[in-house]
């Protein structure tokens, strides 16, 4: 049995009663009356032309009479002639109206509709050119297909995602923005004395703002995050010298202190062996007094020196010695490889400082390799334990669910990339961004006109750019550092060789303790120097990039770019070896005649406060200029014996 009845039309019902068979019939009927009706009126029609062609012939024979009855018709003609002198006169002024009316076809716009005849005589052979979708107006309301119009093309705009867009302020005024330590939650009384002892009473806005955002991901132990989740990622762009190293240091060292195992929990990765240290003594520093570790990893020592500090096997267990390692990408990743007795499985923290110099190293695939083995499952007890830890693909409910202890990331730098492409390959989860940039708050980028990311420079920095030539460019360092008493002076070339051979002519010409720092010199000779440098041994310290980035070295009162940086980045962080902690400093850069105009524009787009020309004049110069040009000629002498060598 059917479930539905379906109802098919069978024409109109005269009676219900009727039954199917006589409804068809009736049906029928009725088309064969209609059919008949058609027929009929068709046969009618057809009688009606051919009477009229019968007459149209009648008339056409009279038209082809002789000539002398011609003249009959003409005069017919002639009686017509007003008739049809008007009907001409009337569609003349019709056209004239119509090439009159704007928008008419003399003005090659639209066609207005006329009549068939008007069509015909309006016709050019232009006109027959066109298109026939061009000649006909739209009706109201309707699309008139194929016609196509230049509509300018909307422009796209680069839409930055929101964390990118709308970070967290960093104050940049440090001096008018202090905090006192007291202020900021969650620190022990032994840590704020550790503090105190080092001469710190207030924290520096960035440090302010991210102590208690990292502390907070803590609040429920190191093994799970707030409230069950992984806590977010934490990016932060603030200018040099600002007080980033403390940033992470100190809620680091607190989040850790009470830890009763010990296993690596922080990594920290620097890009340079210098930087490595530097961080390593700081850590060390606020890590004295509790049972926490520092362990580096840097190439200073030998690998089985660096194995034998991180772990030791007794009875055939391993147990770690550090639980925060400072490492460069490179030997970090030696060790993962090699070395079985670096676990990282229970990892908390990884902090990347110099982040955007980090991803640009991403080549060598150092993270993957540290998140991989920060996510390899034990064999032992831990495998099922809540330590396992499985790295999350997508985040769903179902991947959330599992209480297991997070990777947090932290990564630091002056000049963190506002590349969301570039930033994507540090795989950050939820991040938040601490930044001290006002200027790209907006959630756009106009990507024609935004070039390159502006950045925050320090707030005691005055910049100069002195124009030059290349022949005076060593007298210039000279008339700075002997008449102008700016030491102690930090000097950038862009190579090795220029550091060495401006070091040569400085040393010849006498005067100005001075020294290089490249890769020229081994690691123990560049630390030596460094502290020479700090402690006022060396006036004038020539050095090659090595030096730019994260070397924190007190009191240097004016940077030099002996050689125009490339690239804005570089700039920054030269010139961020002055003016540090809020102090005043001064950066020259000396700039040739076909320099100026692009390094100008470059710094200028960066977001630079300012940057005043400083010339020197010639005279200043001259008193200067004879032992230079006799030190240029011993100089030529010495670098020939060094290349004999
Ligand atoms: N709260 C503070 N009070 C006083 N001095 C501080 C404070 N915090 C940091 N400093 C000092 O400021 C200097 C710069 O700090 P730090 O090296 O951390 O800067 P940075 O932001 O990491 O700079 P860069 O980007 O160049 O690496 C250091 O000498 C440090 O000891």
């Amino acid at each position: 049995m059917s479930l539905f009845l379906v109802n098919r039309y069978l024409g109109e019902e005269e009676d219900g009663s009727t039954s199917k068979e006589s409804q068809a019939q009736l049906l029928l009927a009725k088309l064969q009356h209609k059919a008949k009706l058609k027929q009929n009126q068709d046969l009618r029609e057809q009688s009606v032309q051919h009477e009229i062609s019968k007459k149209r012939k009648g008339d056409k024979d009279v038209s082809e009479e002789p000539p002398q009855n011609k003249k009959k018709t003409s005069e017919v003609d002639k009686r017509d002639k007003p008739v049809k002198e008007k009907k001409k006169k009337v569609a003349n002024e019709k056209k004239k109206k119509k090439k009159d009316q704007p928008g008419s076809p003399a003005e090659g716009l639209l066609d207005t509709p006329g009549t068939e005849e008007d069509k015909g005589e309006d016709k050019t052979e232009n006109d027959m050119l066109q298109p026939p979708s061009s000649k006909t107006s739209a009706p109201a309301g309707f699309t008139v297909l194929g016609v196509f119009e230049n509509k300018p093309v909307q422009k796209v705009n680069r839409v930055l995602p929101q964390w990118l867009a709308q970070p967290d302020m960093i104050h940049s005024d440090i001096k008018n923005n202090l905090v006192p330590i007291s202020d900021i939650p969650g620190l022990s009384a032994q840590l704020m004395k550790k503090l105190q002892n080092n001469g710190i009473q207030h924290f520096f806005p960035v440090q302010a703002e991210v102590i208690p955002a990292i502390l907070e991901s803590t609040q429920q132990g190191l093994l799970i995050g707030h409230g069950g989740y992984k806590p977010r990622d934490i990016c932060v762009s603030a200018p040099t010298g600002s007080g980033k190293t403390l940033a992470f240091v100190i809620p680091v060292i607190q989040a850790l202190m009470e830890r009763v195992v010990c296993e690596v929990r922080a990594l920290a990765v620097l890009p340079t062996k210098e930087l490595a240290q530097q961080v390593c003594r700081v850590f060390t520093s606020y890590a004295e007094g509790t049972p926490l570790k520092v362990v580096m990893l840097a190439g200073q020592r030998s690998f089985a020196a660096e194995q034998a500090l991180l772990s030791e096997h007794r009875a055939g267990t391993r147990r770690s010695l550090a639980d925060i390692v400072v490492a460069t990408p490179g030997r970090l990743v030696d060790h993962i490889n090699k070395n079985s007795g670096l676990c990282l499985g229970q990892l908390r923290f990884l902090i990347i400082d110099e982040a955007d110099k980090m991803v640009d190293s991403m080549h060598q695939s150092w993270l993957s390799q540290v998140v991989k083995a920060a996510y390899r499952s034990g064999s032992g007890p831990e495998a099922v334990s809540i330590f396992r830890r499985t790295e999350p693909v997508y985040i769903t409910a179902a991947s959330l669910s599992p209480p297991q202890m997070p990777l947090q990331k932290l990564l630091f730098s002056a000049t963190l990339t506002q590349n969301p492409e570039k930033l994507q390959q540090l795989g950050l989860h939820q991040p938040r961004l601490f930044s001290s940039v006002h200027s790209q708050s907006d959630t756009t980028l106009d990507a024609p006109t935004q070039k390159q990311d502006r950045f925050d420079f320090p707030q005691g920095l005055t910049e100069y750019y002195v124009p030059c030539t290349l022949s005076k460019k060593p007298l210039l360092v000279l008339h700075f550092i002997l008449r102008m008493k700016l030491s102690p002076i930090l000097c950038f070339t862009n190579s090795r060789e220029t550091a060495h051979r401006l070091l040569l002519l400085v040393q010849l010409f006498g005067g100005v303790p001075a020294a290089e720092f490249s890769s020229r010199l081994s690691p123990g000779e560049r630390k030596k120097t460094l502290k020479e440098f700090e402690q006022g041994k060396i006036q004038l310290l020539i050095s090659t990039d090595a030096a730019a980035r994260g070397i924190d070295i007190n009191g240097v009162k004016c940077v030099v770019n002996y050689d125009a940086p490339q690239y804005i980045r570089t700039y920054i962080h030269r010139i961020g070896r002055t003016a540090r902690a809020g102090k005043a400093g001064l950066a020259f850069t000396f700039l040739l005649g076909v320099q100026e105009k692009n390094f100008l524009q470059m710094v200028t787009e960066a977001g630079s406060p300012g940057i005043q020309k400083q010339i020197v004049k010639p005279e200043n110069l001259k008193s200067l200029e004879a032992r230079y040009q006799h030190t240029l000629q011993e100089l030529a002498v010495v670098i020939k014996e060094e290349e004999a060598k």
